[in-house]
């Protein structure tokens, strides 16, 4: 059994990560955290993320108030709000599952290497499906090498702050590291319209001929149950760095 702080419960995603969590026996949601002022502060979490019934937990505005329940924060939020958390499960020494993107290159070196000082886990897709679409990828580019010219294409709701997206990121990391290409080689597009819930499509264009391979969700649970999965996975495990391919096991 893992116990869990869950970050801004009235968000899309951790609203999703707290219904997903109340539907496991292996998560136990110790309390929320919000932002100081809201009325749901002081009320169960429960409520707070829209399950319309409460689940025994309440909603904090000061994380170090609880963080003692804890074995892990979970925290798909915004950048200033995720660094104030790393903070805080550095120094009380508690795991930390970051989904947020968007951070600065220094911001995701001081992320990762918490990694030394606690569990952690930055992962910018907890899709099950997207990681191993990510590992593919690295398949594809490692195989196709210079005949291939590679372009990532995501396509996101109009609210998205980040572009391109931390997936895109990511899979483009993959791709540069198992083919030895650099980084630069591969070019990002963006889309953010509508409420699209997220798609990614990799182009792999070679001479006479065109590869793509692509991921859709039809709506965000993908990433709550992987982020459930991650924090079951990250409980078992102690001080730290892992990524989803380790909770997948591939
Ligand atoms: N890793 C993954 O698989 C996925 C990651 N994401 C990422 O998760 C992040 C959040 O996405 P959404 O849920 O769609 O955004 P959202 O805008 O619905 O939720 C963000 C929440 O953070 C809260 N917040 C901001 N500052 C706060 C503070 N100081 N204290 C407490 N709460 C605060 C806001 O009130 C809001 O409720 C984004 O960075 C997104 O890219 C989204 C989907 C999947
Ligand atoms: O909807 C979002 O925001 C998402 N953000 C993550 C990202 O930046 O890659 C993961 C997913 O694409 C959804």
């Amino acid at each position: 059994m893992v116990n869990i702080i869950i970050t801004a419960p009235r968000g899309h995603m951790d609203g999703l990560i707290v219904k997903a969590a109340c539907e496991r026996d292996d998560i136990r949601i110790a309390g929320g955290l919000g932002p100081a002022g809201r009325d749901y502060i002081g009320k169960d979490i429960g409520l707070a993320a829209g399950l319309g019934r409460e689940i025994g937990a309440l909603v904090y505005d000061d994380l170090t108030k609880i963080i003692d329940q804890c074995d892990l924060v979970v925290d798909f939020s915004r950048v200033e709000l995720s660094m104030e958390v790393l903070e805080i499960c550095k120094k009380y020494k508690k795991g930390f599952l970051c989904g947020t993107t968007g951070f600065t290159p220094q911001q995701e070196e001081e992320l990762l290497a918490a990694g030394k000082e606690i569990p952690m886990m930055k992962a910018a897709n907890t899709s099950f499906v997207v990681n191993v679409m990510r590992k593919l990828l690295g398949i594809a580019a490692n195989a196709l090498g210079d005949k291939a010219k590679i372009e990532i294409l995501d396509l996101h709701s109009q609210d998205k702050l980040d572009a391109p997206s931390g997936t895109a990121l990511e899979l483009a990391e993959e791709m540069a590291e198992r083919s030895g290409k650099p980084m630069d080689s591969i070019a990002f597009h963006s889309v953010r319209a509508g409420d699209t819930p997220s798609s990614h499509k990799v182009f792999f264009g070679c001479m006479g001929e065109m590869m793509e391979i692509s991921h859709h969700a039809y709506n965000w649970e993908c990433y709550a149950r992987g982020a459930c999965d991650a924090a079951v996975y990250m409980a078992g495990h102690g001080v730290g760095l892992y990524t989803m391919e380790d909770v997948i096991g591939l």
